[in-house]
């Protein structure tokens, strides 16, 4: 798919981690059929075997499109994370190569929130050790360090889709919400923001993350934020694996200074179901562990399906880039009878005075153009009425700073 575009039962497409039926669906509806379905990811080998072959590929949050991965797909042109996070795929990578990426960023934060508003209720009320101590016979009837919601101080770290989901249910049971973010943010209801990490660390009864992955992020809840927690707090992560030292957090638990805690998400996550996992949370029992499933409910998984498929078919049959994570975000109506040619390039003055006097040179005429950038990429779609495309596109490969450049029907 370097020049000109196959018919589309020859575009390859690559889903992996079992990725929902629906996104199946959407694509067959579109006259994709070339498709290629794991419900695993793929060792690194097999994976870098695969990606050279596809057009298309989709993943979740397991399988890991590093710099090394992507430098083997040549043929790829565009990347469908079925999730939120993107910190699994190499952007700038992807970027360089003129590998569009899309995500689905809305359609699991509902199910995320839900989630976490269920484990601190079962935490607040030390569920997870009563339960544990029920299923070995035990019988801890006790109100001791037991307590309702309402009233109770939750603090947010990262208050952007997941975490105001989560606040606007948290009000709604009572509960004092603060946030901390480093972007000034509206707070909903009468949630407060907060100056530092470390006011909320020392004043939140619960602290609940939902940052990216990002070097900001990074063991952002070290040793040293873990001991500026109150005496008796309950810690929450859904976010990412890389943000916490579960080391810090275990010993907190096993000293008695947190009460509880639930955890979704690990720096290292076992490749499938049947791989051993492994945490320094394991055997506490006033612990949730679950196999990162915040976003996993079928609801969420339906939904992310339909959204990443359209955003992938979309950009195969018109060049469509609108809610990409990486690209300048282009749509151009399309128009009966006429070629169109896309253009990604390194974003340099002259690219756009260059490719018009290709086409001025060889009296191409030009029927729809948008051209936009990013701070590093342009991404222009161009349409022309006659058949000269083949002969525009050899020359507009060698317009300096060309990524790609490819006529796209
Ligand atoms: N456990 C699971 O299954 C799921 C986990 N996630 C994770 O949750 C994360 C958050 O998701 P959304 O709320 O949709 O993202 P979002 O992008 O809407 O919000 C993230 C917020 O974090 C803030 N932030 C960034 N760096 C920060 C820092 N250093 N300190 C404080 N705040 C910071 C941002 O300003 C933003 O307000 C995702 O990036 C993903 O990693 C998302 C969905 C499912
Ligand atoms: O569904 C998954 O595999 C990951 C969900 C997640 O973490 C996300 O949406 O960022």
């Amino acid at each position: 798919m370097s020049n000109t575009s196959l018919d589309k039962d020859k575009i390859k497409i690559l889903l992996l981690e079992g990725v929902h039926q629906s996104a199946l669906d959407a694509l067959h509806a579109a006259g994709y059929t070339n498709i290629e379905y794991h419900k695993t990811a793929l060792a690194e080998d097999d994976l870098i075997d695969k990606i050279s072959e596809a057009h298309f590929i989709g993943l979740r949050s397991r399988t890991q499109l590093t710099e090394k991965v992507l430098s083997h797909a040549n043929k790829l042109v565009a990347i469908g994370c079925f999730c939120i996070g993107t910190n699994q795929v190499n952007l700038d990578a992807a970027s360089e190569k003129g590998i569009v990426v899309f995500n689905a960023p809305f359609s699991n934060t509902r199910s995320v929130a839900e989630l976490v508003i269920g484990q601190l209720i079962l935490l607040l009320r030390g569920i997870p050790a009563k339960n544990a101590a029920c299923h070995r016979g035990g019988w801890m009837k006790s109100a001791v360090g037991s307590f309702e919601t309402r009233g109770k101080r939750l603090g947010i770290i990262g208050y952007g889709s997941i975490g105001t989901q989560l606040s606007v249910l948290a009000e709604s049971l009572g509960m004092d919400v603060c946030f901390y973010d480093i972007v000034t943010k509206l707070p909903l209801g009468n949630a407060q923001q907060v100056k530092s990490l470390k006011e909320l660390l020392s004043s939140c009864d619960i602290i609940s993350l939902h940052v990216p992955e990002t070097a900001s992020t990074k063991m952002m809840i070290g040793a040293k934020e873990v001991s500026q927690m109150k005496k008796g707090a309950i810690f929450i992560n859904a976010s990412r694996g890389t943000v916490a030292d579960l080391d810090a957090v275990a010993g907190a638990l096993k000293a008695g200074d947190l009460s509880g805690a639930a955890v979704d998400v690990f720096p290292v996550e076992p490749k499938s179901n049947n791989e051993e996992f492994v945490s320094p949370l394991r055997g506490l029992d006033n612990v949730i562990l679950t196999p990162h499933i915040g976003g996993s409910t079928m609801e969420a998984q339906e939904n992310i399906g339909v959204e990443v498929a359209e955003k992938l078919i979309q950009y195969s049959d018109v060049g469509t880039t609108i809610a990409s994570v990486n690209f300048p975000e282009v749509a151009l109506p399309s128009q009966a009878d006429n070629h169109r040619i896309l253009h990604v390039h390194h974003n340099r003055p002259g690219v756009l005075s260059k490719i018009n006097a290709i086409f001025s040179d060889n009296n191409i005429n030009i029927t729809g153009q948008y051209l936009r950038t990013t701070e590093t990429l342009g991404y222009m779609v161009m349409d022309v009425s006659s058949d000269a495309g083949e002969l525009a596109l050899e020359k507009l490969k060698d317009v300096e700073g060309t990524i790609k450049a490819r006529v796209l029907f």
